[in-house]
C-alpha cells in the first residue's frame, strides 16, 4: 500500500518512522510519503488560506494549492484503488469497520487540514476523479488533522498481512467485528501475564488451567461484562444471533 500525506506540517507525520508503521515502511509493506503543501503555492508569501466567504471567524484553505497537490500525487487516469481521506470534525465517525474497508485500498491520500478547513469546491471536484471520505476520529475538536492522520494510519498499517508480529492480534482487536471466537462486536477482556502472584493480586486461576474450552468462556464473559459496563451501546447493537439467551441474562 502507498500511503500520500499532504500537510502544513509535514514533521507532525514524524512519528510514523517509528514502530510499527516504519518497520511496515523499511520492510515495503508500506510506501509512506510526506509532502509540504506549500511545495504547491506560487506566491512569494506561499499562501495557503484566505478569509472565508460570507465572513465568520478564521480562515479557510485556498483549493487550488491542495487541487494541484492531488493532481501530481495521483495524476489523471491513475485513479483506480486511490482514496482520498479528509479527516474533519464533521465526518463520519472513523471505526474499525473503516480501517478494515481501507485497508483494502492499494493508494490511501490524507489530506489533513487546518484553519476552519479546505474550500469546499476542493472536495466536490476530488470526488469526480475517485472516492473521498470524510472522516472524524471523535466528538472533541482539534486544531488540525495531523493527529487523526496518525490514528488512522495506524488503524489501517497494523491490519496490513506482515505488519503485525503475531497475525492473529489484529483478529482479537477491541471492537474487533471478525467473527472470530465469537468475539465479534465485543470489547477486549482483561490480560494478564506473570509472574502468577504480584502485589497480592493473583491471576485468574482459570487462565492457569490449560483448560482452552473453559479459558474461552471465561475471556468471552469477560468480554461482556467490559462491554456492558464501557460501551452498553455496543450490547444493543449485536445481532441477536452472536448474543445468546443466557449472555443476555448476565
Ligand atoms: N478527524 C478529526 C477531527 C478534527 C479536525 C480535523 C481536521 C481539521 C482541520 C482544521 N481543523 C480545526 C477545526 C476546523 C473546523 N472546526 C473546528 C476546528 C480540524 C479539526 N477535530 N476533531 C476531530 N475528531
Amino acid at each position: 500500500m502507498r500511503i500520500d500525506i499532504v500537510t502544513i506540517f509535514p514533521e507532525y507525520l514524524a512519528p510514523l518512522d517509528v514502530s510499527l508503521i516504519g518497520k511496515a515502511a523499511a520492510a515495503g509493506i508500506l510506501d509512506v510519503r510526506v509532502h509540504e503543501l506549500r511545495t504547491w503555492t506560487h506566491d512569494r508569501h506561499n499562501t495557503v488560506d484566505d478569509s472565508p466567504c460570507g465572513g465568520g471567524p478564521g480562515m479557510v484553505m485556498k483549493p487550488e494549492p491542495w487541487s494541484e497537490a492531488l493532481t501530481q500525487i495521483v495524476p489523471p487516469g491513475t485513479e483506480d484503488g486511490a482514496r482520498l481521506i479528509v479527516p474533519t470534525p464533521s465526518g463520519r465517525p472513523f471505526t474499525q469497520r473503516i480501517a478494515e474497508d481501507l485497508a483494502t485500498a492499494s493508494h490511501l491520500v490524507f489530506a489533513p487540514a487546518r484553519y476552519e478547513g479546505i474550500d469546499r469546491r476542493f472536495i466536490e471536484a476530488a470526488a469526480e476523479r475517485m472516492p473521498v471520505e470524510e472522516l472524524s476520529i471523535g466528538d472533541y475538536v482539534l486544531a488540525g488533522g495531523e493527529v487523526a492522520v496518525l490514528v488512522m494510519v495506524e488503524a489501517v498499517g497494523r491490519l496490513l498481512p506482515g505488519v503485525l508480529g503475531n497475525a492473529e492480534s489484529a483478529k482479537d482487536d477491541s471492537f474487533g467485528h471478525s467473527s472470530d471466537g465469537g468475539m465479534a462486536g465485543l470489547l477486549e477482556g482483561p490480560v494478564y501475564t506473570k509472574p502468577a502472584s504480584w502485589d497480592g493480586r493473583e491471576v485468574p486461576p482459570v487462565l492457569l488451567s490449560g483448560n482452552h474450552a473453559v479459558i474461552a468462556r471465561w475471556r468471552r464473559d469477560q468480554a461482556l461484562r467490559r462491554t456492558s459496563e464501557m460501551r452498553p451501546d455496543l450490547i444493543a447493537a449485536l445481532d441477536s444471533a452472536a448474543l445468546d439467551k443466557k449472555d443476555r441474562a448476565q
